[in-house]
C-alpha cells in the first residue's frame, strides 16, 4: 500500500523560528528535498496564508514571495499551502493560486468545519487538490469529528486531515478517531502529529495501520513546540512495516546531511514546557508566545498553559496568552507583573 508523505517543515517549522524562514532557506530546502520522493512540500507562515501580523508574528516575506520561491525550486513534489478562514480571505487563496500551488489545505477548529465551505468551493473551482483539515482534534470525541469531517467531504474536499495540534494524543486516540473516519468517509484520511509526548512517529504509524493513507512529517521533526513527526524516521518505520512511501530514505538522509547549515535541521527536544503543554492540550504554535509572556509577566509557562487549557483556548487565539499571563501575575504578585518584568 502506498502512503503519501506530506511535508510541512517550511510551514509548521516557521513557528519554531518566529516565522523568519528566508527565501534562501526555502530555495535550498526545496532543491534538495524535491529530489527525495516527498509528495507535497508545504510552505508559509506557521499559521498559513494571510497570518503574518503583529499578534501572530510577522513573516520575513509575503505569502507570494515565499510561494513563488518554492515554486521556482520544486519540480517533482507538489507545492502545498495551509489556510485558516479568518486569518486568510479568498484573496489570499487567489495569491496562492496565482503563485502556482497544487494543494490547498483549508483548516478549521475541530468543531467549526462550517467555516470552510466557501474556501473549499473556491479552491476546487480553481482545480486545486483541496484538503479539509480539522485542528486541535483532541478537543472533540470521535463521533463529533466524523460529523465535522463529513461536512468537509460534502463541501468538496479531496481528503481530510486530522491534526493533533497539541501533541496530546496517545495511540488509542489515533486508532479510535482516525479509524472511525476511515470507515465512514469516501475520501482519503490523513494525520498530522506533534511530538509533545514523544509519540508522533508511533501515532502516525497507528494512523496508517487503521487506514490513513497520508501522513505529515517534518525534516528532523522541525516544527511548533516539541516539533512534528520526524519525517526521515517516519519513512524508515513505515518502510520497516512494509509500506511504500515513494521516499528514497538514503537520499533524504544525504539531503539532511547537506542541509546542516539550515535551521530546519535543528531537531527540537521535548522541553518540560512542551510536555506540560501537551498534557494540558494547548496548541503547539503557542510555545514562543507563552515563553515571551511568561518572561514579561514573571509567571511560569506551565501556569499559563494550565490557564489556557482551563479556558479551552483554540488555535488562533494567541491574544488570550497575554491576557492569561497578566491575570496570573495580578493574582501572584498583586499587580500585572510590570514591576517584576
Ligand atoms: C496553525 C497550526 O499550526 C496548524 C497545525 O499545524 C496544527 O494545528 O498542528
Amino acid at each position: 500500500m502506498t502512503i503519501m508523505i506530506y511535508d510541512p517543515t517550511l510551514r509548521d517549522g516557521n513557528h519554531a523560528i518566529s516565522h523568519s524562514l528566508s527565501l534562501q532557506d526555502i530555495a535550498s530546502y526545496c532543491r534538495k528535498v524535491d529530489q527525495c520522493g516527498i509528495s507535497v512540500i508545504e510552505v508559509g507562515h506557521g499559521n498559513g496564508l494571510g497570518a503574518s501580523s503583529l499578534q501572530l508574528g510577522l513573516a520575513s516575506h509575503s505569502d507570494r514571495a515565499l510561494l513563488e520561491c518554492a515554486r521556482d525550486n520544486i519540480s517533482n513534489a507538489q507545492l502545498g499551502v495551509h489556510m485558516i478562514p479568518g486569518f486568510a480571505k479568498i484573496n489570499d487563496i487567489k495569491v496562492a493560486v496565482d503563485s502556482g500551488v497544487d494543494v490547498i489545505r483549508i483548516a478549521a477548529h475541530c468543531t467549526e468545519a462550517d467555516l470552510t465551505k466557501s474556501y473549499i468551493e473556491y479552491a476546487r473551482k480553481h482545480d486545486k487538490t483541496t484538503q479539509g483539515v480539522l485542528m486541535m482534534t483532541h478537543m472533540a470525541d470521535a463521533a463529533t469529528l466524523l460529523v465535522e469531517a463529513q461536512k468537509l467531504q460534502a463541501y468538496g474536499s479531496n481528503s481530510i486531515v486530522l491534526m493533533d495540534s497539541a501533541g496530546n494524543y496517545v495511540e488509542r486516540d489515533v486508532r479510535e478517531k482516525v479509524g472511525l473516519l476511515v470507515e465512514n468517509l469516501d475520501i482519503p484520511v490523513g494525520f498530522h502529529a506533534h511530538n509533545n509526548l514523544s509519540l508522533a512517529v508511533a501515532n502516525s504509524l497507528a494512523a496508517v495501520e487503521v487506514g490513513a493513507t497520508m501522513v505529515d512529517g517534518t525534516l528532523c521533526g522541525f516544527g511548533a513546540g516539541a516539533g512534528n513527526t520526524q519525517l526521515e524516521v517516519l519513512c524508515a518505520v513505515l518502510q520497516r512495516h512494509g509500506y511504500d512511501t515513494g521516499v528514497d530514505l538514503f537520499r533524504l538522509c544525504s539531503a539532511i546531511d547537506e542541509l546542516q547549515d539550515l535551521r530546519v535541521t535543528n531537531a527540537p527536544t521535548i522541553k518540560t514546557s512542551n510536555l506540560i503543554s501537551g498534557v494540558y492540550g494547548v496548541c503547539s504554535g503557542f510555545e514562543k508566545h507563552v515563553a515571551r509572556a511568561a518572561a514579561e509577566f514573571n509567571v511560569s509557562p506551565s501556569s499559563i498553559y494550565e490557564e489556557l487549557s482551563k479556558q479551552h483556548v483554540l488555535a488562533g487565539q494567541e491574544d488570550m496568552i497575554i491576557a492569561s499571563a497578566s491575570r496570573l501575575a495580578k493574582a501572584a504578585h498583586g499587580n500585572n507583573g510590570e514591576e517584576h518584568a
